[in-house]
C-alpha cells in the first residue's frame, strides 16, 4: 500500500503493530499497523463502526487487545508498551491524555477548578503526601504556582479566560469541548488522543477548535491523534490521515493523498471497489477537479 508521507524524516511517537481486537465473534480490529509521528496531528477516520474508538481504547489502556503491540516513545527516548498497561498507567507514566465522544467535565466545578483538578497528581506528589508537605514544603508552593500559571495559559489558549469562574456545565457546547482539551493539556501530555472533538459543533465553534489544535501543534511538544467525522476539520488541520474500514487500514498518507484515494472514496460512498471508477467519473462530471 502506498504511503504518501515522507516517513524517512519522520520520528514516530506511536507505533501500532499487528493490532487485533475481537469481541466474541466480531473482529473489530484486524491486523492493523500504523504510525503517528512526533509533532504531527494524525487523524484516524473511517465510516461508522470501522473500529476507530476501539483503537483509541486499546491505545489508552481501556481495552486489552487480543493481539498486537502498541509502542509509545517519549521525547527523552523512554519506550512504553501500552497494551500491557492500565488506563491509569498509560496516562500517568506514558503521558498519554484523552478526551471522549461524550463530554466528561466536572460540570458543577468552575472552568478554572476543572483545570486545577486535572493537576491533582502533580500537586500531591509535590506535597510528599503529608499535611506538613501541604503546609510548609517550598516544593508544594512552587507546584501550586506552576499549576495556576499552566491553568491560566490554557484558559487563554482555549479562549475561556472570561468564563473562568463559571460552572463548566453552563458553557456552550463548543466551549466545553475546548475546556476538555485544555484540561487534558494541563496534565502535560506527550500524546493527546481526541475522540471526535468537532462532533456537534457549529461552524464558528469548529473554527475555534481548529485554532486551539493548531496552537497545540505550534507551541507545545504534544503530538495529537484524533478521530473525526468532520472532513473539513480533518483536511484542514491534519498532517497525516489513517483510514479504517471494517477494522483494517485501507489508506495512509497526507490529507491530499487520502482524499483522492479511490478506496477511501468507495468506503465513504458505500460502493464496491470495482464501482469506484464509475463513481469518480460521476463526481468529475458534477464537480470537476475534485478527484484525480
Ligand atoms: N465493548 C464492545 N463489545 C462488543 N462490540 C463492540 C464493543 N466496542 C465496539 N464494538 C463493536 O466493534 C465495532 C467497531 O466499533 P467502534 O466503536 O470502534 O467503531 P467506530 O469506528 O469508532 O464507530 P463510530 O464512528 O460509529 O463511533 C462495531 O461493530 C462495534 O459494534
Amino acid at each position: 500500500m502506498a504511503l504518501e508521507t515522507d516517513t524517512m524524516t519522520k520520528d514516530p511517537i506511536l507505533k501500532v503493530e499487528h493490532l487485533s481486537m475481537r469481541f466474541g465473534g466480531l473482529m473489530a480490529i484486524n491486523d492493523l499497523s500504523f504510525e503517528a509521528y512526533r509533532g504531527d496531528i494524525t487523524a484516524l477516520i473511517g465510516p461508522n463502526g470501522a473500529g476507530k474508538t476501539t483503537v483509541f481504547n486499546c491505545i489508552t489502556g481501556f481495552y486489552k487487545p487480543t493481539m498486537g503491540m502498541i509502542t509509545l516513545r517519549q521525547k527523552a527516548g523512554k519506550e512504553y508498551l501500552l497494551e500491557r498497561m492500565s488506563d491509569y498507567e498509560v496516562n500517568r507514566d506514558a503521558k498519554v491524555a484523552r478526551t471522549f465522544q461524550n463530554i466528561r467535565l466536572f460540570s458543577g466545578l468552575t472552568v478554572l477548578e476543572n483545570l486545577l483538578v486535572a493537576q491533582h497528581n502533580k500537586l500531591m506528589l509535590a506535597s510528599g503526601y503529608t499535611i506538613l508537605g501541604l503546609l510548609g514544603f517550598p516544593t508544594y508552593k512552587a507546584a501550586v504556582g506552576e499549576s495556576i500559571e499552566r491553568a491560566k495559559y490554557w484558559l487563554d489558549k482555549a479562549n475561556l479566560t472570561d468564563r473562568a469562574d463559571d460552572p463548566a456545565g453552563d458553557l456552550p457546547y463548543g466551549a466545553q469541548r475546548r475546556l476538555e482539551i485544555a484540561r487534558a493539556m494541563c496534565t502535560g501530555p506527550e500524546f493527546l488522543c481526541l475522540d471526535e472533538p468537532a462532533a456537534g459543533l457549529n461552524p464558528r465553534e469548529s473554527l475555534a477548535l481548529n485554532e486551539l489544535l493548531r496552537s497545540i501543534r505550534k507551541d507545545t511538544d504534544t503530538s495529537i491523534l484524533l478521530i473525526e467525522h468532520d472532513m473539513s476539520v480533518v483536511m484542514e488541520i491534519s498532517d497525516h490521515v489513517v483510514v479504517l474500514e471494517y477494522g483494517q487500514k485501507i489508506s495512509d498518507g497526507n490529507p491530499d493523498y487520502v482524499k483522492h484515494d479511490p478506496k477511501v472514496i468507495a468506503a465513504y460512498l458505500g460502493v464496491e471497489d470495482d464501482e469506484v471508477e464509475e463513481v469518480i467519473e460521476q463526481i468529475e462530471e458534477i464537480a470537476p477537479g475534485e478527484t484525480h
